[in-house]
């Protein structure tokens, strides 16, 4: 396939995608909302309790690993309806998949949050 000549009005545009998938996200799903707040609460206590620079780049971290699981669980999701609408059990797998990759930064991330945030505040 013959690539096509490097267009900044291209990339621009591409970045635009991005940003509209981001807007989708934070307001058409209830998960990617319940997430916005979370990460806003804890960069708020982030900022409350004065993190070090390597707390602070361990927070900003977990927090993009459980946007980027999230919106890609509902990237699959939204594609596994499209598929299929019927009960079928090889959706199942691939949803529930999906849904590990988002538990798995989840916990991570509350894991992170509990040894940078109980010994500053108890
Ligand atoms: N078409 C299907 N066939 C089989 N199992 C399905 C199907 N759709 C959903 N499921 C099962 O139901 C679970 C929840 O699916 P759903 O699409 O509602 O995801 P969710 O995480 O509840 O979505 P939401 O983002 O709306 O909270 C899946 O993980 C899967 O186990």
């Amino acid at each position: 396939m013959k690539n096509k000549p490097f267009s900044i009005r291209e990339r621009i545009k591409s970045f635009s995608y991005a940003f509209n998938g981001l807007r989708l996200f934070f307001i058409s799903e209830h998960n990617g909302r319940i997430h916005l707040v979370a990460a806003v609460v804890a960069i708020a206590l982030s900022f409350y309790l004065h993190l070090s620079t390597f707390e602070w780049i361990a927070i900003l971290s977990v927090i993009a690993a459980v946007l980027i699981a999230e919106i890609l669980n509902t990237s699959v999701e939204k594609l596994a309806d499209l598929v299929s609408t019927d009960i079928h059990p090889k959706i199942k797998i691939v949803k529930d998949l999906a849904a590990a990759a988002v538990l798995i930064a989840v916990i991570l991330a509350l894991a992170v949050g509990c040894f940078i945030f109980i010994p500053k505040l108890f």
